[in-house]
């Protein structure tokens, strides 16, 4: 490489970095400082003739960003260290390997920079179209909300037999992310055993360890939604850089990844991009590698690389430490009976143990009253009584048996027999509704249908309905006894 051309180019960038330094707290130029880093160490000069200054960028990304944010802070450090009428030119990494763009006149006398977006031969940007939940507005993706809970740490997280070995593996990737043998984490199992809240305990600890490092976490059903926004925009080489900055990729309940096969070919390329560049990725899952449905074997063979961890429900002693602990934040101590009979209660999952913990506190707290063993059960009865209905898909399917007195093994059967096949579909149509569940979930637990069954199924009966007497009734009547 060209000494001369780098000698250029670090003084212009220690005349940035200068700037950048310089720069009133809470202004535009100060606000750039955090990401002058991390864009500018991608950057290259690659050639200096005539005045052309060219620089090699990792992406039309790079571009972009360079010229939206620096292009006056670079024309100034262009001017000071080659002269005036410098020409940029950028040859852009991915996509063109060989390929320069025309060039973007830089206007060196003050601030009257041609716009660059005017420009024909500027690309359009990952921003313009995708709505990115996690980037701060005004520094873009170099500056990533983590999307992290402060609740979710470690210092929260009760260990217990059911947790012990994944909350160890996780303590040691937080201390040395991407560096363990364990990349990915891959942790399972049921509902609300503490899967999501491990995951954000790495995430969090990683961030107050090492805050340079870019640690996001998001839900897989946002990776989807996201990558189907990029990809309907033409924009998924944008939509992988952007995931291929983070050092510390966290997605929860991966399983929905089943039966997406575009979305699981981009998810294949930033895991390994990540995974070659020494990057932690940690997955949640309901289910173990092996038995999620309809993912390509290339991505359950890059989950089992690292580590998987299977949570269990809490048992007794774990429990009993969780309420310990939680209520021991409030101030609130309880006898042995009170504990036993707390840990009792709530035997499957920690989420539930908590809402039960919480009415506790509420209780304490509104009556100011001793709690006693007595006064506990009171609550816990009362709390039972006046609990909500949940509506899951099992509760949908129940009601809608009911209702045409079918068996449940009908429902979920593939006949295709009208009288079972329109409460199937009906049964499909409310678990949209009114679950959060995706049309693939909807899917496996509908007796392993593809989603665009379900699909097909929630168009007719919104169609139907509005033409038919009789579906419009049975819509009508299920939809009052399933949230009855
Ligand atoms: N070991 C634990 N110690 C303290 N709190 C816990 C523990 N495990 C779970 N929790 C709490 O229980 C609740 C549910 O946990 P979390 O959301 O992590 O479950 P999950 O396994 O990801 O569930 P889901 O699959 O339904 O998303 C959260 O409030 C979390 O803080």
């Amino acid at each position: 490489m060209d000494e001369n051309l780098m000698m250029i180019w670090r003084k212009c960038l220690q005349f940035m970095r200068d700037n950048l330094n310089a720069a009133e707290d809470n202004s535009d130029l100060k606000k750039l400082e955090k990401s002058f880093d991390l864009l500018f160490d991608k950057v290259q000069p690659i050639s200096l003739a005539d005045n052309n200054l060219t620089l090699m960028v990792p992406s039309d990304f790079y571009k972009e960003y360079i010229e939206d944010n620096y292009l006056s802070l670079l024309s100034a450090a262009l001017k000071k260290n080659i002269g005036k009428g410098v020409k940029l030119w950028y040859s852009v990494m991915e996509n063109r390997p060989n390929g320069l763009e025309k060039p973007v006149t830089m206007n060196m006398k003050g601030k009257s920079v041609p716009t660059p977006r005017t420009q024909e031969t500027m690309p359009q940007g990952f921003s313009s179209n995708i709505v990115n939940p996690f980037v701060v507005p005004g520094i873009k993706k170099v500056n990533i909300d983590s999307n992290l809970k402060s609740d979710f740490s470690f210092d929260n997280y009760v260990e217990g037999e059911s947790n012990k070995f994944a909350a160890t593996v996780a303590r040691s990737i937080a201390k040395r992310p991407g560096a363990t043998a364990f990349n990915p984490l891959f942790l399972y199992g049921g509902y609300g055993v503490g899967k999501t809240h491990l995951g954000q305990a790495v995430g969090l600890e990683v961030k107050s360890q090492f805050p340079d490092k870019v640690v996001l976490y998001l839900s897989s059903e946002k990776f989807i939604q996201q990558f189907i926004s990029s990809a309907k925009a033409h924009k998924q080489t944008e939509f992988a850089n952007f995931y291929q900055m983070v050092d510390v990729l966290i997605i929860d309940d991966i399983q929905f990844l089943s039966g997406k096969s575009a979305t699981q070919d981009s998810f294949f390329h930033i895991f390994d991009h990540l995974h070659q560049n020494g990057k932690q990725i940690i997955l949640t899952s309901d289910k173990a590698p092996a038995d999620i449905m309809d993912i390509q074997d290339r991505i359950v063979s890059r989950f089992k690389w690292g580590l998987s961890a299977e949570i269990k429900s809490p048992d007794l002693q774990t429990r009993r430490k969780i309420i310990v602990d939680k209520l021991s934040r409030d101030g609130i101590v309880l006898t042995d009976d009170m504990l036993d009979f707390l840990a009792s209660e709530t035997k499957t999952n920690v989420r539930e143990l908590i809402g039960v913990i919480n009415s506790v506190i509420a209780y304490s707290t509104v009556y100011k009253t001793e709690l006693s063993l007595e006064l506990l059960k009171d609550t816990i009865s009362k709390i039972a009584a006046n609990q909500k209905k949940i509506i899951n898909i099992p509760y949908i399917q129940e009601v809608v048996c009911d209702y045409f007195g079918i068996k449940k093994e009908q429902l979920l059967s593939k006949t295709r027999k009208r009288e079972i096949a329109l409460p199937r579909q009906l049964a499909m149509y409310f678990s949209k509704e009114l679950t959060n569940a995706t049309f693939t979930k909807i899917g496996e637990e509908m007796g392993g249908k593809d989603h665009s069954t379900v699909m097909y199924a929630c168009d007719t009966i919104k169609d139907v309905s509005k033409i038919d007497k009789e579906v419009k009734k049975y819509v009508k009547d299920l939809s009052e006894r399933i949230k009855k």
